[in-house]
């Protein structure tokens, strides 16, 4: 039995096996009122905020020490001591500095990398609905403590570890703590000793999800104290850098490593069996190991993906699921809500139709100042009973208000909602009786109905729910006449038309005295109302935007189908419409056809999306969906990315999702397409730029190894090119801005490997001119009379300057970019002269030489290294204009090409 002993030492039972209101007094809460204010202060203080250990990290010490955790790294230490046990101490304190000033850079840019996805950890942190002295208020979850008095709703999370003191309906998805996914009835009954976990039917577990229903519930543990802070170590490292990319690359590169590392042991045992001197091919397999293995390419990406991540922020795209900023870049088919994503959810009433009249309501925005106009003049709204009638009807309907804020008025509550209040207070209609029942409004329902205390129903809700409910409507003199049910449809399809969204109104009185709402009564049709809600100034650029880079944009919305077009039409979705009846008729094997051919999918339910996605995924598209309520959960889980929203998203829809949006405006989602993009354009250019110079460098010592002879190139050296290169070169790369033309092409299929044919061609490319350059310069200049010193200095400049050429290269993948780099990007044109001056400095000063064995060469020499370098570009250059795709390519041509539309 589980006890939990008081302070006093006095033992009590668990909160579940107690009533509710032994709970609420255990902790000195109140069921009702909640605590007082000064109260939760004071427990905050005591028990610290509601937040889950930080999970435990490495301390600076051991995170540094680990960087030197690699084979590589191995070799090596090992070579350095060797070399120190040699007498050639120099060598070894090189071989040293340059060990330890890579593991400093690594550890800098992997706490870079860290930070940016802490970050966005920080930013899914959610709030809570408490009650304290009586008033509900939403506070940070982090300030609930125990004795709290919460309110809980479907679609939020649950903040705490909750005994349930009232339950409508309340229904929570376990799964995160039990792994059971069918939602689990919640009621405030005490259970036994016994009930295990997934039994205890009264409380409510930190971290589940509320999926139906609503309720009321005592915090009885926090932070660290819950069930889910029991269990966090074993959550805790959910933020771990992985995704399939960096995966397979860390395999690429692990294979690799293994390979070099057993050729390198080949090369010292069969030298030293050929009698060779051990010290000098043991030289030769650390050059070989250091020179040939890719030791930088896993830490690259995971930077670029963390990079790519932080500019997703900036874009107001959170990155949930690390796999997403790939996935985001392949991204086919894009399917947005309308409401709130497409449009501003900024409603505002601009006709109500009724009694055969059509009035203009004038005023923008929730303030209640405008003026009802009937054909253009002032209207009395008393003589008015038809017009009066359905506004009070939409005031009384409803669960929003407006409140003044300085010169503005704010909304709370729901924006169709508030349209309908504002309108009705522009009529001077401000209170209605007390409201005894409500039927709140649910997507599914399509309409909401109340019942007040002068005995009257009143519906609001979609015109085809609302008409179906009514026999008679109101004319203009306020009298009752049977409904005329195909001219009403015709006004409100002729309002949808452009682009309002059209409620109908209905009253009536209970069926039978005490009836309730649970059976409603045969209704009288009071009038419509139409209002306008305002496309997103960005989203028709982001629909363009997105149809250029071949990406088909799909709206799927509850509203009516005319409101839809229309709606599209103004964004530029063009296509056809369909509606959820059309869906729920089209049989499963001829959907994905109507599908593909839609873009405007209108009164769709939650359930008939996942069917879409579905019908689109069986043709191979990949789809970012997204969703902000509770039923859309199964559709975000099933979408290739699922997109939540921010700030009108349930936390279940958030929970579900891969990507959040701060704004919730689907420009930000293009805007993450568009990252998504760049970060896989960064790496493909990273990898075909930097893969060349250790395929040359090993393929320059094997050459050697071979044929035999004094090295082209010590192991010190190596490590220079590696550290200068990389580093001086490399890092501007990360900060290189995307492509111009990265909307201008094709998603990325996902099927097609990181390196197409044509890159690796190009590879091979650079790295024969590399050891074709280096290793012929080498004995030429010794043939010529240079020294041994020299020809490796050549060899070195050789390496350093064709990279930097190659650098302009791989800038864009299909395009001449010389001079446009250097504009687009200064940090390049930056990193190019520094290059050029380190290498200098290594050429000629004489520490330099002490150093790094280098020696001064003469001009003729620079001539020589200068033409490999242009060689090495001109050469891409060509590959690049031979390799650019036909017209008829272009289709399936991938990756990045330089065509526009
Ligand atoms: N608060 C409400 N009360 C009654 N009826 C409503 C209410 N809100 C919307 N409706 C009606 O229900 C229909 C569907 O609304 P729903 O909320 O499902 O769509 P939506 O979510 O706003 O649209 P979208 O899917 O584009 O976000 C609306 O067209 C409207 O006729």
């Amino acid at each position: 039995m589980e006890i939990v002993t008081k302070p006093s030492g006095r033992e009590i039972l668990a909160p579940y096996q107690r009533t509710t209101a032994q709970v609420a007094a255990d902790l000195g809460g109140d069921v009702k009122a909640g605590l007082s204010v000064p109260e939760a202060a004071a427990r905050l203080e005591r028990s610290g905020p509601n937040t889950l250990p930080a999970p435990r990290r490495r301390g600076p010490v051991v995170r540094f020490l680990l960087q030197f955790h690699s084979p590589l790294i191995y070799v090596l230490l090992l070579s350095a001591v060797i070399t120190a046990v040699l007498g050639d101490h120099v060598d070894a304190a090189v071989i040293l500095g340059v060990v330890i000033a890579n593991a400093i850079v690594g550890f800098a840019q992997e706490a870079r990398a860290e930070k940016a996805l802490a970050a966005l950890v920080a930013m899914t942190q959610i709030s809570a609905t408490v009650i304290r002295d009586g008033t509900a208020r939403v506070i940070p979850s982090t300030d609930l403590v125990p004795g709290d008095l919460v309110v809980l709703e479907a679609g939020g999370k649950v903040p705490a570890d909750l005994r349930v003191a009232h339950s409508d309906d309340l229904q929570i998805d376990e799964s995160a703590l039990t792994g059971e996914s069918a939602p689990v009835s919640k009621d405030p009954e005490a259970v036994t000793a016994e009930a295990v976990l997934a039994d205890r039917h009264n409380m409510a577990y930190s971290g589940t999800l509320v999926t139906h229903g609503t309720g009321t519930a005592i915090v009885t543990a926090t932070g660290a104290a819950t069930e889910l802070g029991l269990i966090h170590h074993l959550v805790g490292q959910a933020t771990a850098v992985q995704t399939p990319l960096t995966r397979k690359i860390a395999r690429f590169s692990r294979l690799v490593t293994v390979a070099i590392l057993g050729l390198a042991a080949l090369t010292f045992l069969i030298g030293v069996l050929r009698g060779q001197p051990a010290a000098e091919m043991l030289t030769a397999a650390v050059a070989l190991a250091v020179g040939a293995i890719p030791e930088g390419l896993p830490a690259v990406v995971t930077i670029t993906l963390a990079f790519g991540v932080a500019r997703m922020v900036r874009r107001n795209a959170i990155i949930r699921r690390l796999p997403a900023v790939e996935t985001l870049g392949s991204t086919t088919v894009i399917c947005t809500d309308k409401t709130g994503t497409l449009t501003e959810n900024r409603m505002t009433v601009t006709t109500v139709a009724t009694g055969g009249h059509l009035y203009d309501v004038t005023g923008t925005g929730y303030a209640p100042h405008g003026r009802l106009l009937l054909a253009g003049h002032p209207v009395d709204v008393g003589a008015h009973p038809g017009l009066g009638a359905t506004l009070k009807a939409g005031l009384a309907c409803n669960d929003a208000h407006i409140v003044p804020e300085g010169n503005e008025w704010k909304l709370v509550g729901d924006p169709t909602e508030g349209a309908l209040v504002t309108s009705a207070a522009k009529a001077g209609i401000d209170s209605v009786p007390d409201r005894v029942e409500t039927l709140p409004f649910a997507s599914e329902r399509q309409y909401m109905a109340t019942l007040h205390q002068d005995g009257i129903v009143y519906v609001k809700g979609s015109v085809e729910r609302v008409l179906a409910l009514c026999d008679t409507q109101l004319d203009a003199g306020g009298a009752s006449q049977p409904l005329d049910h195909p001219a009403v449809t015709e006004l409100a399809e002729a309002l949808g038309r452009q682009g309002l969204r059209v409620l109908a109104f209905a009253s009536g009185e209970p069926a039978a005295p005490g009836a309730g709402l649970d059976a409603l009564p045969s209704l009288t049709l009071l009038g419509l109302q139409a209002m306008h809600d305002p496309p997103r100034p960005a989203a028709a650029d982001a629909v363009r935007a997105c149809r250029t880079a071949g990406i088909q944009v799909k709206m799927i919305t509850g509203d009516h189908a005319e409101t839809a077009a229309a709606i599209g039409a103004q964004i530029g979705l063009s296509g056809e419409v369909m509606t959820g009846p059309d869906i729920a008729a089209c049989p499963d094997e001829q959907l994905p056809d109507a599908v593909e051919r839609a873009a405007v999918f209108a009164r769709v339910s939650p359930e008939q999306k996942l069917r879409l996605v579905r019908a689109l995924q069986s043709r191979s598209h990949v789809i970012a969906m997204t969703g902000d309520g509770v039923n859309d959960a199964p559709a975000l889980k099933q979408a290739d990315i699922g997109v939540a929203m921010g700030q009108a998203g349930t936390e279940v829809a958030k929970e579900s999702a891969d990507m959040v949006l701060t704004d919730d405006d689907f420009a930000s989602i293009e805007a993450a397409v568009e990252e998504g993009r760049g970060v896989f354009d960064n790496l493909v250019k990273f990898i075909v730029w930097a893969l060349p110079a250790n395929i040359g460098l090993g393929l320059v010592l094997v050459a050697a190894i071979v044929i035999g002879g004094e090295l082209p190139i010590l192991p010190v050296q190596v490590l220079w090119l590696n550290m200068t290169a990389i580093l001086v070169l490399g890092l501007p790369f990360a900060l290189e801005p995307h492509d111009d033309d990265i909307m201008h092409r094709p998603p990325r299929d996902p099927a097609l490997p990181l390196i197409t044919r044509p890159l690796a061609a190009r590879i091979l490319l650079v790295s024969a001119i590399l050891l074709t350059g280096a290793f012929g310069l080498f004995h030429w200049e010794q043939n010529q009379g240079a020294s041994l010193a020299e020809a490796r200095t050549i060899v070195v400049n050789v390496f350093a300057m064709t990279l930097l050429t190659y650098l302009f290269n791989c800038l864009s993948m299909h395009r001449p970019m010389l001079l446009r780099g250097i504009r687009r990007n200064p940090w390049v044109g930056a990193g190019a002269l520094a290059l050029i001056a380190i290498q200098l400095l290594y050429t000629y000063a004489p520490f330099m030489n002490d150093l790094f064995r280098s020696a001064p060469i003469n001009a003729g020499a620079w001539a020589r290294v200068t033409a490999v370098a242009v060689l090495a570009y001109a050469l891409v250059e060509l590959a690049k204009r031979l390799t650019r795709p036909s017209p008829h390519e272009r289709k399936n041509y991938q990756p990045p090409s330089a065509f526009t539309l």
